[in-house]
Formats: C-alpha cells, sequence, structure tokens
C-alpha cells in the first residue's frame, strides 16, 4: 500500500492509470508523506537535483522522515486529532449546564471523561461543578491545568482518558497551551466553558485565545434581570474593582446591552451621590 501510495504522490506517471492529478508541490508531498509515517517535516526549497521539487526521491523522504521520527518519538503524535469546543456567555447563561450536558453525553457513549475547574470556585462545592439550579458532578478542583496529568496518573491520562470538560476556564492562565497540547498532540476531545468577558466587559484570562485552535465555539445568553431580554453581559452590583472577585447572584446580575450600558451609569451616579453624602457626612460630623 505504501509503495503504490508513494508512487502515485511522488511521480503521478507511474501510476497505475494516468489520472490527471493536479501535481504536489513539495509542501504537500512532505505533509502527505509525513501524514503516512506520522511524522514531521522541516521542508527546505531547495530540491536536491534540478528536478522540480515534487520530485523529491522516496529514499531522501524516507530519510528524513526516519530521521525526524526518531527525534519525536519522545512526542509521538496521537493516532487520530483531538477535539476543542468552546461555550461562552455571561453568567448565568447555561455554561456549566451545557458543558455537564455534553460531558454525560460522552460518557453515555463509553467515552472516559473528567472535568476540571479552576479551584478558585469556592461558591458551592470544591470537588464538584455546580451549576447555579443545583446539578452536580464530581470534577477535580485544581489551581492549573498542567498539573492535571500528573495528578490523574500519566498511563491513565494517555491511555484510559478521551474527553475533558474544564469549567471556570478564565481563571486558567495556562488554558492555551494546554488545551492544543491534549487536542493536536494527544487526540483528546476538550469541551471549555467559561466567561468570554469579565464585569468591565473585557476579555477574561485565556479564553477568546482558543477560538482560533476551536472546533466549535458556541455564545450562551441569559435573560436580563430588569426586562427579561436576551442578556449577553454580566454586571457587578458592588463597588469591587479588581478583575477577579467570586461570587454569586448576590454580586453579579446577567442584562442586556441597553440595561449594561444604563446600569453602569446609574452605579456610577448612585456612587457618585453616595461619595459626596459620605463626604457631605463627614463635613457635617467634622463640624459637630
Ligand atoms: N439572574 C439569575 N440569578 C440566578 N440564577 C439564574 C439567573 N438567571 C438564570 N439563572 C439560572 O442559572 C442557570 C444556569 O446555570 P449555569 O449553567 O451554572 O450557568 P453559568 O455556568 O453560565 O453561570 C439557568 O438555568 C437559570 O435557572
Ligand atoms: C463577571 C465576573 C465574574 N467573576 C467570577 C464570578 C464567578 O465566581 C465566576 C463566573 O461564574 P459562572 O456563573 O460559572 O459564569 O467568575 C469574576 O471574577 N469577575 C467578573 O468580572
Ligand atoms: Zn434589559
Amino acid at each position: 500500500m505504501f509503495g503504490v501510495s508513494m508512487r502515485t504522490l511522488i511521480s503521478p506517471s507511474l501510476a497505475p492509470f494516468s489520472l490527471h492529478l493536479p501535481k504536489p508541490s513539495l509542501f504537500s508531498t512532505a505533509l502527505r508523506f509525513s501524514s503516512l509515517t506520522n511524522s514531521t517535516f522541516a521542508i527546505n526549497n531547495k530540491s536536491p537535483t534540478n528536478s522540480p521539487p515534487s520530485a523529491i526521491s522516496t529514499r531522501k523522504l524516507k530519510t528524513k522522515a526516519t530521521a525526524i521520527t526518531s527525534s519525536s518519538s519522545s512526542h509521538p503524535l496521537s493516532s487520530s486529532p483531538g477535539e476543542i469546543h468552546v461555550v461562552v456567555g455571561p453568567m448565568f447563561s447555561g455554561k456549566t449546564t451545557t458543558l455537564l450536558r455534553r460531558i454525560l453525553a460522552e460518557k453515555e457513549i463509553g467515552k472516559q471523561i473528567a472535568i476540571i475547574k479552576s479551584n478558585k470556585d469556592t461558591r458551592y462545592c470544591t470537588e464538584s461543578i455546580v451549576t447555579h439550579d443545583g446539578e452536580k458532578f464530581p470534577c477535580w478542583s485544581l489551581p492549573d491545568l498542567s498539573s492535571f496529568k500528573e495528578r490523574f496518573g500519566f498511563d491513565d491520562y494517555e491511555n484510559r482518558l478521551d474527553v475533558i470538560g474544564i469549567d471556570e476556564a478564565q481563571f486558567f492562565g495556562d488554558l492555551y497551551e494546554f488545551c492544543r497540547e491534549a487536542a493536536d498532540k494527544e487526540g483528546k476531545t476538550v469541551i471549555v466553558a467559561g466567561l468570554d468577558g469579565d464585569f468591565k466587559r473585557r476579555r477574561f484570562g485565556s479564553v477568546l485565545d482558543l477560538i482560533p485552535i476551536a472546533d466549535t465555539v458556541t455564545k450562551l445568553t441569559s435573560r436580563c434581570e430588569v426586562c427579561g431580554k436576551r442578556a449577553l453581559f454580566t454586571m457587578r452590583k458592588t463597588e469591587e474593582k479588581e478583575t477577579e472577585l467570586i461570587g454569586g447572584a448576590e454580586v453579579y446580575m446577567p442584562v442586556c446591552r441597553s440595561h449594561y450600558v444604563c446600569g453602569q451609569s446609574v452605579l456610577e451616579t448612585a456612587r457618585a451621590v453616595l461619595d459626596s453624602s459620605s463626604n457631605k457626612h463627614d463635613v457635617v460630623a467634622s463640624l459637630l
């Protein structure tokens, strides 16, 4: 099989029947060869003779592939590529619910699953992911993703884990590298749930960095607490200014665009009034 496919690949004229194949470039030839031999290539554009680049000899390709494969055996590529699925949206939009449903669906068809969440999320329960409706499922509560393989067990991770769920992804600084490695090299399906934006509607952590390497991206919406329309954003009801502030409905509310914009100005006005009245209060108190 290999010889035939190489012959077709390298010199179509030798193929058993003459196909009108587009002349393969050196790159496409090498890429096809590397996918056949599961190796990586460094391509130089100089062809070994003055023959066209696509006529590079089988021996040369084999030599190069053997050399590179042996050097890359410390990171063997998985036989089949993985996947990355990203679920974003404001708070209360159903991100954790969606993650849980997708993970359970994978489990139903016999896949080996594991869920990781940030140990910064201490709202409901540390050893489970918990939706705002109270649905729970056991998880690994970790400070980072890079420690997961060791904690799970390297052998189990490599041979007995198919699907990885990640919740509260905005809190993981090593999110991009972990997901890229898991999908590109280890054949894992990674399902990621996290906030795309913070209470100022700015990117939150590195969730958005996953979009260029994701198979699918889903943006969920909640219901505006003021008018019931689609809520795209999360508004913070308290005065704290730091980006990371763990909390639920006592601190945050989902709002539509109009109520985010006017809500922000209402909050700012209210604070200004409170500040000035507390200043007046202080002034009066100082005169007494
Ligand atoms: N304003 C709100 N306050 C509290 N809970 C809400 C609010 N809006 C929606 N919910 C509930 O939150 C559930 C979604 O929970 P969850 O999946 O944990 O959301 P997310 O992970 O996106 O924060 C919804 O099914 C709904 O019942
Ligand atoms: C908007 C916003 C949220 N957070 C925190 C609050 C919660 O602990 C999580 C999000 O929980 P979810 O309901 O599962 O989406 O993130 C924050 O720290 N900073 C923010 O701006
Ligand atoms: Zn609204």
